[in-house]
């Protein structure tokens, strides 16, 4: 059985008198990527689920998740993993899917069970799904990028967009990862939100000593939460959801809710920031 946690929903109101330890106990998950295990998370944000798998010499087979109420965890949902280790192995209903490092496999309703195979560390995300869209691997060179900011303002960065539209279909998930130039530091600066779809982000290829100050809740109501390698944070719609590093690093973001319009955001006027 996986190990799973639930993480219920959080009003603005009620998270404006969090100490850092109630944020992190709500939006901050860590023991990710240990190896040998399947972990995940289920959260009430548009009951979008987070984890990872890291198989050794025995694959870990995911099939069964008690709290989806279905037989097998696909049966209602779809799912989107990204490697972020060497290249591994992932096997769906007897088809295998050499799954590169920074490559992404989306696995549609109905599918599975899912089996992960060493080499690899996977990042796993998965919401429900009313349609069942084509599994398929999405290769670095097949995703969509979008290069923006400047060494300047320390946020060069490229949007590298897998789950979009354009480049695979799905029915809610929106799912990608952003890589620094060297020297830059900020993600999604000016900042803003989406109350249509909630948002998660597993910050990752951070060296030991370096951190991520995430930043969080409502834009005259901020907070942060400190972040290191392989760590991940569950943002709700309400929030904003930013970032400053203490070194350039890479950020998987992906999404659920309402629509898969990427570009759907209320920007969030700098001067209104508290
Ligand atoms: O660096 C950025 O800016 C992002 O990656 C933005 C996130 O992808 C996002 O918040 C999308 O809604
Ligand atoms: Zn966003």
């Amino acid at each position: 059985m996986p190990n799973v946690e639930t993480r219920h929903a959080i009003d603005p109101v009620s998270a404006k008198s969090f100490d850092t330890q109630s944020l992190r106990q709500h939006f901050h998950v860590d023991g990710l990527f240990v190896p040998g295990t399947l972990k995940l998370v289920y959260t009430h944000y548009d009951r979008m689920m987070l984890g990872s798998a890291v198989p050794t010499d025995k694959d870990i087979v995911l099939e069964h998740v008690a709290e989806t109420g279905t037989p097998g965890v696909l049966d209602r949902r779809e799912m989107g993993v990204l490697n972020i280790g060497e290249a591994g192995t992932i096997t769906v209903d007897g088809t295998t899917y050499e799954v590169g490092a920074g490559e992404v496999l989306y696995i549609g309703r109905g599918a599975g069970p899912i089996t992960f195979s060493a080499p690899g560390r996977y990042y796993i995300l998965s919401a429900p799904a009313h349609h069942t869209y084509p599994t398929k691997l999405i290769k670095i060179a097949d995703a969509r990028r979008v290069e923006l900011g400047s060494a300047e303002t320390a946020n060069e960065r490229v949007i590298i967009q897998f789950l979009h539209p354009e480049v695979c279909e799905s029915c809610q998930l929106l799912m990608g990862y952003t890589q620094f130039a060297p020297g830059s530091v900020w993600n999604t600066m000016p900042a803003h939100r989406h109350d249509r779809r909630m948002e998660a982000y597993l910050y990752f290829d951070l060296s030991e000593e370096q951190r991520v100050f995430h930043f969080m809740g409502e834009p005259d109501e901020t907070r942060h939460i400190v972040i290191a390698n392989e760590e991940a944070i569950i943002s709700p719609p309400w929030s904003i959801h930013s970032g400053a590093g203490t070194g350039a690093y890479t950020f998987c973001w992906a999404m659920a809710g309402d629509n898969v319009d990427f570009t759907d955001m209320d920007m969030v006027p700098m001067e209104t920031l508290r």
